[in-house]
């Protein structure tokens, strides 16, 4: 596989009714590696289906997808994620009674027990137990949650519940992490923190990143490219200041929140 490809997202022609309802419609798009891509629209425009079609949760009614020079659609979502594609959630799932660095190594030993039987026989659990350990470490140090790693994480702020839920997300390597709005319920200190770490994401962990988000301003400064989805189609799609200019952008948000952009 040649290296662009290693984290190259692939859309073509991608379709996905729910009966009279076409949440996606037709939307083609290349997600190159090494970029941080917004993917904004109204409400119901399509956006969370679309990430549902490409971690696998949903299958497209028409059309394929590829990541990494492989087809994953119809593949279920434990394949997709074990070939590097991951998404994080809205609301972080946080267990009672769990502190936040035994999160974190529950997440690195899934990701352990997600490897392929002939891998993990190699390994010992022992090994396998230490690497979580030392992943632990590592993504405690990463995302500045070193301080908070005994409390229970139910118990964090709500800002440091998100930051754990992309650290999870971490936990199994990603090449692309599927980001979904990681600033929504956040103050403007948590969202600056936010935009901080997503950065950090690409520059230092090397994982690009596809970010679905509704703070305009803030998905704006971060992208260097943002694909707008109306009604399950592709409106426009460019960098943000080409795209804040789009007749069809000003046209979608009309009314809502374009002005904040
Ligand atoms: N499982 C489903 N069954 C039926 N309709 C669905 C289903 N999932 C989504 N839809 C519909 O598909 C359309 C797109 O929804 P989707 O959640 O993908 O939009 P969105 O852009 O993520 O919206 P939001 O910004 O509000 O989260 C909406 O009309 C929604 O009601």
């Amino acid at each position: 596989m040649s290296t662009e490809l290693r984290a190259e997202l692939r859309l073509s022609n991608i379709s996905r009714r729910f009966g009279g309802l076409a949440a996606v419609s037709d939307v083609s798009l290349v997600i190159p590696e090494g970029q941080i891509t917004g993917l904004i629209g109204p409400n119901g425009a399509g956006k969370t289906t679309l990430f549902n079609l490409v971690t696998g949760t949903l299958r497209p009614t028409s059309g394929e997808i590829h990541f990494g020079g492989a087809r994953i659609d119809g593949r279920d979502p434990g394949d997709v994620a074990r070939r590097g594609l991951v998404r994080s959630f809205q609301s972080p799932m946080v267990l009672p009674g769990l502190t936040v660095a035994e999160h974190l190594r529950r997440a690195a030993l899934f990701h352990a027990a997600g490897c392929p039987r002939d891998l993990l026989r190699r390994r010992s659990q022992r090994a396998a137990e230490a690497a979580a350990d030392t992943l632990t470490e590592e993504l405690l140090a990463f995302s500045g949650l070193g301080a908070h790693a005994a409390q229970e994480a139910s118990a964090l702020a709500y800002g440091l519940q998100k930051v754990l839920g992309l650290a999870m997300a971490l936990a199994s390597r990603p090449r692309l992490l599927l980001a979904d709005e990681p600033a929504a319920g956040l103050n403007g200190a948590e969202t600056a923190h936010m935009e901080t770490l997503l950065r950090a994401i690409r520059a230092e962990r090397g994982v690009s990143l596809v970010v679905i988000e509704h703070d305009l301003p803030m998905v704006m400064r971060l992208c260097e490219r943002i694909v707008v989805l109306a009604q399950g189609e592709v409106i426009a799609d460019g960098p943000p200041g080409a795209v804040r200019h789009d007749p069809a952008f000003i046209a979608a948000y009309l009314g809502s929140d374009a002005h904040a952009a």
